[in-house]
């Protein structure tokens, strides 16, 4: 169980907050879907789940421990998959692997055996020697992916992994993310793409300007939804669009 507590932050103490008082329940083995439009702050709260920003004392926790400790941390065994490519384009995709996973401090003894284990959850076992350069930009997400499962991660953290791709390698990556959700990850998922969070989440939150506007089950958010939302054809997008509607967003 993930719990986060009022928490608040700024890129500077002199700019306006971009996260307010954020609070979350992630329950064990969720698929947890967080929507929001550009700029509501999905990426800045992933980034303090995974530790690249530090967070305070108190506001974050996994299984009751405080993630503001390094110990903590680690036996979290948290992986976050960013939204850009995160890998060198002039090695192999078998090299890239070994790297990230000596990163991450995978034993020598475990190398072969998680770099072949994170390529086959990927797809990748017949493009280990390619150029990762030369991969289509749907291979480059699906090694984006593989680069995050190589810790074998209890949390995983997904910043928009089906951004820019064709409809084979999206079908692929959200059927491995639903595989990963049925062996026991909890995986936190960020999208733009309101059908994709509709079909694979269980549980949903829409937040913007920093705050969770709801946060359910797609039962639940449409059963609370407004008359002028349940009127019409009940999807997830026309909440959200009555949610967040402010005017043309960049
Ligand atoms: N490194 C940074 N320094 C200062 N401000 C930042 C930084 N990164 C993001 N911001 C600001 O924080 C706010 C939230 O940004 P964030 O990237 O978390 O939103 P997002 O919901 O992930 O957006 P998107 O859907 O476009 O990825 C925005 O106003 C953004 O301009």
């Amino acid at each position: 169980m993930i719990s986060i507590r009022q928490l608040e932050f700024s890129y500077s103490p002199s700019a306006r907050p971009v996260l307010k008082g954020i609070d979350l329940e992630i329950p064990e083995n969720a698929l947890f879907g967080l929507l929001g439009p550009n700029g509501a702050g999905k990426t800045t709260l992933l980034s303090i789940l995974a530790g690249l920003i530090p967070c305070p004392a108190g506001c974050l926790f996994v299984d009751g421990r405080d993630m503001s400790e390094a110990d903590n941390r680690s036996a979290a065994r948290l992986s976050l998959v960013p939204q850009e490519y995160a890998f060198y384009l002039p090695l192999t995709v078998r090299e890239n692997l070994t790297f990230f996973a000596g990163v991450q401090g995978v034993p020598k003894a475990e190398m072969d055996a998680r770099i072949h284990e994170a390529a086959g959850q990927t797809g990748l076992e017949e493009r280990l020697d390619s150029r990762a350069g030369k991969l289509s930009g749907g291979l480059k997400r699906r090694l984006n992916l593989a680069i995050g499962l190589l810790n074998r991660p209890r949390l995983l953290l997904l910043d928009e992994p089906t951004v820019g791709i064709d409809p084979h390698s999206r079908h692929f990556i959200l059927e491995t993310i639903r595989q990963l959700g049925r062996n026991g990850t909890t995986v936190i998922y960020t999208s733009h793409y309101m059908e994709e969070v509709e079909e694979l989440c269980d549980q949903i939150a829409i937040m913007d300007h920093g705050q969770i506007l709801r946060n359910g089950t797609l039962t639940e958010l449409l059963a609370e939804a407004p008359q002028s939302v349940r009127g019409r054809q009940s999807t997830l997008e026309s909440l959200f669009l009555d949610l967040t509607t402010r005017g043309l967003r960049d």
